[in-house]
This record gives C-alpha cells, sequence and structure tokens, in this order.
C-alpha cells in the first residue's frame, strides 16, 4: 500500500535515501545483530523516583527543519545531556539529513549506561543489523510505502534481536497500528510528517487512545517547561526532545538544557509551594 503523495518533499527524499541504504545492506549481506538491551522502562522509572521528568534527549546535529548544524563531538554532547539528567538517549544515525552516523551511535552507547535509541528510518529488515542499540524505532506512517516492509514483522524481527522498539505514530488510526501490531512503547510525533509542521495539540489529542499499559513517549516540538508539563498533563510517560536541547542556531549549554527540562515538575511544584508560603504570610 501507498499514500505517499500526502509525504512532504524533504520527507519523501529522506524515505529515498533510507529505501536505497537499505538496499546496499541486503546486498552486502552483514551478520545479524544480538543486542543485549538497557531497559528503558526502567530507565523512566528511575528517573520519576528520583524527581526527574522521563526524558530521551536527542543527538541531532541538524534536520530539514533546524537552522544551522551542531558540530561538536556527538560523545560530548550525549554525556552533557546524562550529566543533564536524561534517562535515555536518541542518537540519529540518518546520515544525509541529519548529520548523524552508526559510528557515532557505537562510540556514544559505550560512553554512557542509559539506554540509547538508535534515530533512523528503518524500513527494511536488512537496516536493523547495521548497528546496535538498546531501542529501535519504527515509524508507521513510513511502513506504508511501497518497497517497505510489513510493521508486525519488522516489530518481530527487531524483537528477536534484542532490540526493545518504540513504535511512531501520528493520529489516532496509526495508534491502532501500532497496538495491533504488538507495539508496547508508543510515541505520538507531534510534527505532521506531511507538512513538517509542529503542533503539540496532536499528543494532546492522540494520547488518549492509548491503553494504560502502553508506554507512551510525547515527541518534537517540546522547547520549554511549559511544553514538558503540558505533555506530562496529557499522559506522556516520557518525553522526546531534540532541537531544544542541541539548541543548533544558538549552539547553547545543552547540559543546562537538558537539565531545564528534567526538572520543570519538581521546579513548578517548588514554585508552588513558594507562592503558598508567601500567602500565608501576608
Ligand atoms: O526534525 C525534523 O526536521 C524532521 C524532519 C523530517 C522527518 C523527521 C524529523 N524529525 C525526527 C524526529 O522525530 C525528531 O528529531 C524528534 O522527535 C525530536 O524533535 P524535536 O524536539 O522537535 O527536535
Amino acid at each position: 500500500m501507498s499514500t505517499g503523495g500526502d509525504i512532504a518533499p524533504k520527507v519523501r527524499s529522506i524515505l529515498d535515501a533510507a529505501r536505497e541504504r537499505a538496499a546496499s545492506r541486503a546486498d552486502t549481506g552483514g551478520e545479524r545483530v544480538a543486542v543485549d538491551a538497557r531497559s528503558l522502562t526502567g530507565a523512566f522509572e528511575a528517573a520519576e523516583a528520583d524527581g526527574r521528568v522521563p526524558l530521551i534527549a536527542e543527538v541531532k546535529p541538524t534536520s530539514p527543519t533546524t537552522d544551522g548544524e551542531r558540530t561538536d563531538d556527538p560523545v560530548e554532547l550525549a554525556e552533557s545531556m546524562v550529566a543533564g539528567g536524561a534517562a535515555a538517549l536518541s542518537v540519529l544515525t540518518e546520515p544525509e539529513h541529519f548529520g548523524g552516523s552508526t559510528d557515532a551511535l557505537e562510540r556514544i552507547r559505550a560512553a554512557v549506561d542509559v539506554p540509547v535509541l538508535r534515530k533512523d528510518f528503518v524500513v527494511r529488515e536488512s537496516q536493523l543489523d547495521a548497528v546496535e542499540s538498546d531501542v529501535l524505532l519504527l515509524i508507521v506512517r513510513f511502513l506504508d510505502e511501497e518497497g517497505t516492509d510489513d510493521l508486525a514483522d519488522l516489530l518481530a524481527a527487531a524483537r528477536e534481536r534484542g532490540f526493545q522498539v518504540l513504535v511512531e505514530t501520528h493520529t489516532a488510526e496509526e495508534v491502532e497500528r501500532a497496538l495491533a501490531a504488538g507495539a508496547e512503547i508508543v510515541g505520538v510525533n507531534n510534527r505532521d510528517l506531511a507538512k513538517l509542521e509542529v503542533d503539540l495539540g496532536t499528543f494532546e489529542d492522540v494520547a488518549p487512545e492509548a491503553p494504560e499499559n502502553v508506554t507512551l513517549i510525547a515527541e518534537s516540538g517540546i522547547a520549554t517547561t511549559n511544553d514538558a508539563l503540558a505533555m506530562r498533563e496529557a499522559g506522556a510517560d516520557a518525553l522526546l526532545v531534540g532541537s531544544a536541547i542541541m539548541d543548533a542556531a544558538g549552539g547553547g549549554d545543552v547540559e543546562a538544557n537538558t537539565r531545564r527540562l528534567v526538572t520543570a515538575e519538581s521546579d513548578a511544584t517548588a514554585e508552588t509551594a513558594a507562592d503558598a508560603e508567601t500567602e500565608t504570610h501576608q
């Protein structure tokens, strides 16, 4: 099935590149990976117990919607994110549009002890063996396209290799399809891959479709502490944040940017308590 006419030209170019990489990997064969994965839900629980907002911070040097590129050492960026309290990391491995690489992911995973998500556009089983990671992303919308494998088959193939799988959706219908395929970790992307526009209302609208036993992640467009609080209020078990932490245009402090979002809830609670205290003394 292909509903491909809806996809933005920049996203179509990403998908075409993913198909080409899948074909070249299939040609060269290559060994099947066997992952000893660090638990993503365990990392979220540890963050919650510690009063931190469970956050996946994304090493995203650039993107089709980013002004500029961050050329710092990806391992240093990743270590700063962990120092800022990130429960897990996401690492772009797509080279042509996001400046990522499998080499960067390998180096980061060796340097940190939190779970690492491989952020790429996986459409064929042969792509699963490009590199080991704790979590793998599958995007429902992309697996509609011609020349891609079936979502349930890919999910099973990824689990057979030891990956935990984050299945990304954008609509209630895609959440249903993710669940029917057996997804246990579901992301709702606030970025519409058809128009590349971001609307945090997407997560708020779609989240009620996911049952309680699913780990639900709000992805994209989360920039401020208020955004983080709104996504948590709407039911996000965790947040996935790239651009606001990377700050490619400003080259800002990645550790401080991470900490600001991770402490959003504890800071809000402290502020409310301080306001109550002030009122009592007036
Ligand atoms: O980020 C993009 O420009 C983009 C363009 C086309 C397809 C996917 C894209 N992003 C992938 C992502 O899912 C985000 O990197 C991730 O959710 C973080 O989003 P943000 O915090 O808004 O950087």
